[in-house]
């Protein structure tokens, strides 16, 4: 039997999950740096969970200055076995109103200057993100948004800008035409970094505003953001207490065998490793690096 660590990564307006029974802080350092904020170490309905506020408690982060790798390097390193993220977003569809859970299937990556691998000279890798999200896990929120009376997509396409500004008004409709549904900040590099880390990940964008591509609204600023983070945020945690009750304690494995990527990823045969890489690549590439199952 493998128990369920359910890495929970909350954004902006979730810097704590309340309910959490036998809490314990973990402060970790990584050999990427320093986490957004300490680890928080707990159980809801019996699962375990470890919560991390991804801006840092008091939101002290901008999107570009959270270490990411850090992030799932820590999260990785405490025992979580899936990562779900909890994310603010503008939506680009009529269709998608502010209070709408987006359940994200495919992201573009319009960020740079970002760290985007663990890998790098040395020890080389290339895993697939073709399909970046655990179906199974946004499966299950999917039925636990249903179960709780969130209004819904059961998919979506992110588009992932570098911010920390809003869109400009052509770039917003340019992203709409490219077939993108929903907008954010920081989905990108997570995601990539949780598939390097063979960490099953799926994102719920929370829907606060139209960002600012319609003709007859005013443009997203973020006091509108904030009006509506505050109810989504209280529909996330009733969503995270319906899906610990769903999920249960015990892990079924991923439909996309998500936890043994790396297996067929490394391209850097034992003998051409760098030392350095693999004392760095300790805890996202332990399972290989230990020739564990
Ligand atoms: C406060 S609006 C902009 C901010 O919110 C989102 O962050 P997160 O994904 O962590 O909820 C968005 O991406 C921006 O960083
Ligand atoms: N319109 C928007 N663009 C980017 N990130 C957002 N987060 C919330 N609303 C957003």
């Amino acid at each position: 039997m493998t128990e369920r660590v359910l890495g929970v990564i909350g954004g902006s307006g979730v810097y704590a999950i309340e309910d959490l029974d036998d809490v314990e802080r973990l402060d970790f350092d990584t050999p990427w740096g320093a986490p957004s904020d300490a680890l928080v170490r707990g159980r809801l309905n019996g699962v375990r969970v470890i919560f991390l506020a991804r801006h840092g408690v008091g939101h002290r982060l901008t999107p570009g200055a959270i270490n990411y790798r850090a992030n799932i390097d820590a999260l990785k390193r405490a025992g979580a076995s899936d990562v779900v993220s909890l994310s603010a977003c503008g939506s680009l569809r009529e269709d998608l109103p502010p209070g709408t859970f987006v359940l994200v299937d495919q992201f573009v990556d319009r960020t740079s200057g970002r760290e985007k691998s663990f890998f790098g000279p040395g020890f080389v890798a290339h895993v697939s993100l073709a399909e970046p999200v655990c179906p199974g896990l946004r499966g299950a929120l999917a039925q636990a948004c249903r179960a709780v009376g969130v209004p819904f997509a059961d998919r979506g396409t992110y588009v992932c800008i570098d911010g920390p500004q809003f869109s400009t008004r052509a770039e917003s409709r340019l992203y709409r035409a490219w077939g993108c549904d929903v907008i954010g900040m920081t989905n990108m590099p997570e995601v990539r970094l949780a598939r390097e880390a063979e960490l099953p990940y799926a994102s719920v964008a929370m829907v606060t505003d139209y960002d600012c591509w319609r003709e007859t609204d005013k443009a997203v600023e973020v006091g509108d953001v904030l009006a509506v983070l505050k109810a989504n945020a209280a529909a996330a945690r009733r969503l995270l207490d319906r899906l610990t009750r769903d999920l249960g304690p015990v892990r079924t494995p991923s439909p996309l065998g998500i936890e043994t990527v790396l297996d067929h990823a490394v391209i850097t045969p034992p003998e051409a490793r760098s030392p350095e890489m693999i004392a760095k690549l300790d805890a996202v590439a332990g399972r290989i690096l230990r020739g564990g199952a």
